[in-house]
């Protein structure tokens, strides 16, 4: 039997994605994320692809800036450094991927060619992360930032550090129901009664872009517009899966996608890698970070060919 060119990539890969469903994914992508479908040019280098720099990685939460950081190389963007918040030395060389550089939190805050942010992988909440949160909010204030898990949590204690920064609107803010309520002072079930006003909130009160995820995540612009994302499922429902996210949105905002593309195409990858993955052989319970990261790869390369 020839094997053609999408089965090998199926059979090598394990994923498999009924071929209508693509094709209705590819169309949708040409329409809201147009970037997304663009093949590389042959004249590309690493620099066409952006940098992205990603803060966090306290003591004992190395995975987590790992994690992000190597979903941000699947997704295609350029050089990744990770600084880490408070360096236990073995910790990032057990981590170390030889694509990924390594930096302290410090050291990379006063590299001038990074692209994008993200902050707060595993970041820790003492008096020396807010510091750091601080500085990565008034130092880098003309490039894209992506806040999550502690810098939410920092922020949620001193909402003010938000508006010391020029410009709210190229900030995106991902937090799970637990963050949200930190941000909103409220319980978990209020926000889960009311997601689309508390994300609606969330963005009208900081003035940047709110992912609240869980089932069907809720996207809200700073002007307080509302969408719901219909992809993903409960495969994701582990440790991790969010700081994949922060790592696909923080790659397509370091590829100079520009904020509002990025937001709605980093949540929709994500949420589509599971269900290609939860559709495969393999079925959704059990999926690791790096299982949806390489299927966030497989689906950006599928995109980028023919409908
Ligand atoms: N491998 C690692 O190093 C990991 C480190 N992580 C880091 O650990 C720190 C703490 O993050 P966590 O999110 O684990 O801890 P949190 O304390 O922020 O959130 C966990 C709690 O929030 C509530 N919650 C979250 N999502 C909910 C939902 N959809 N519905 C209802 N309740 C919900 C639950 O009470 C849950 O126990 C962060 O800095 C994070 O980046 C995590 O990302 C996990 C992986
Ligand atoms: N039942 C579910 N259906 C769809 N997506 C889910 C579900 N549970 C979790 N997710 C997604 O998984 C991610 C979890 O994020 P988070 O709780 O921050 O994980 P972590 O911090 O452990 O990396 C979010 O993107 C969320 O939308
Ligand atoms: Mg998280």
């Amino acid at each position: 039997m020839v094997v053609s060119g999408n089965d090998r990539e199926r059979i090598m890969n394990g994923f498999q994605i009924d071929n209508e469903l693509l094709r209705q994914w590819r169309r949708l992508a040409l329409i809201h994320f147009p970037t997304l479908c663009q093949p590389r040019s042959a004249h590309s280098h690493k620099g066409t692809f952006g940098t992205l720099g990603i803060v966090g990685g306290a003591e004992g939460m190395a995975g987590s800036i790992t994690l992000a950081g190597m979903a941000a190389l699947h997704c295609g963007c350029g050089k990744v450094w990770l600084g880490f918040h408070q360096p236990a030395l073995p910790i990032p060389l057990l981590f170390q991927q030889p694509e990924i550089m390594l930096s302290t939190a410090n050291r990379l805050l006063q590299r001038s060619d990074i692209t994008a942010w993200v902050i707060g992988c595993g970041l820790g909440t003492e008096t020396s992360a807010l510091t750091k949160l601080t500085e990565c909010l008034q130092q880098k204030s003309v490039v894209p930032m992506l806040l999550d898990a502690d810098a939410l949590n920092l922020v949620a204690q001193q909402p003010a550090l938000l508006s010391s920064r020029q410009n709210q609107q190229d900030i995106i803010l991902t937090p799970h129901l637990g963050e949200a309520a930190r941000l909103l002072h409220c319980t978990i079930g209020e926000i889960q009664n009311n997601r689309y006003q508390a994300v609606r909130c969330l963005a009208e009160k900081y003035g940047a872009w709110v992912v609240l995820k869980g089932h069907q995540s809720l996207i809200a612009s700073p002007n307080g517009q509302v969408q719901q994302n219909e992809t993903g499922n409960a495969g994701l429902a582990t440790a991790g899966s969010g700081d994949v996210l922060a790592g696909i949105i923080g790659s397509l905002l370091a590829q100079r996608i520009p904020p509002q593309q990025a937001v709605y195409a980093g949540v929709w990858l994500h949420g589509a890698a599971a269900d290609i993955l939860a559709a495969s052989e393999i079925g959704p319970i059990g999926l690791c970070a790096g299982e949806i990261a390489a299927a966030v790869r497989w689906l950006r390369n599928r995109l980028t060919e023919p409908v």
